[in-house]
């Protein structure tokens, strides 16, 4: 994934109506990004705001969550924002917790809810 640096979308399912709106909400922001989402949520993104840069990984449960860490420990994402559910249990689980090590591991800006994102996505240059 060669070329600039990405900002990482995620949403859990719970949380997707939620990323759509903060993705409307912020198109003028997010335009100025390449994003990378997993699968469904990069699909609610491009629904809410169709011009945006997504590239879209694996769903989740099937190891988006893993490619983002990947593309986080080789240096490609500036950022995560992730939309995370804490009220229901998911086979995935692991994956979430190791994509969330990673983004601690590399020190990179993370956002685990809307009001954490809000005040972040401004703060960063893409
Ligand atoms: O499960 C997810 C993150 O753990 C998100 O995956 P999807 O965006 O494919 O639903």
């Amino acid at each position: 994934m060669a070329g600039g640096k990405c900002l990482a979308l995620i949403a859990h399912d719970q949380k997707k109506n939620e990323m759509a709106e903060f993705a409307r909400r912020n198109r003028d922001h997010l335009a100025q990004w390449k994003i990378v989402a997993t699968g469904t949520t990069g699909g609610r993104v491009l629904d809410a705001v169709p011009d945006l840069h997504v590239i879209r990984l694996k769903s989740g449960p099937l190891g988006g969550d893993q490619q983002i860490g990947a593309l986080i420990s080789t240096g490609e994402v500036s950022a995560l924002i992730f939309f995370v559910d804490p009220l229901t249990p998911m086979p995935h689980d692991v994956d979430v917790k190791a994509l969330m090590r990673l983004a601690i591991v590399y020190d990179i800006p993370m956002a685990l809810n809307e009001s954490t994102a809000e005040k972040l996505l401004p703060t960063l240059n893409a």
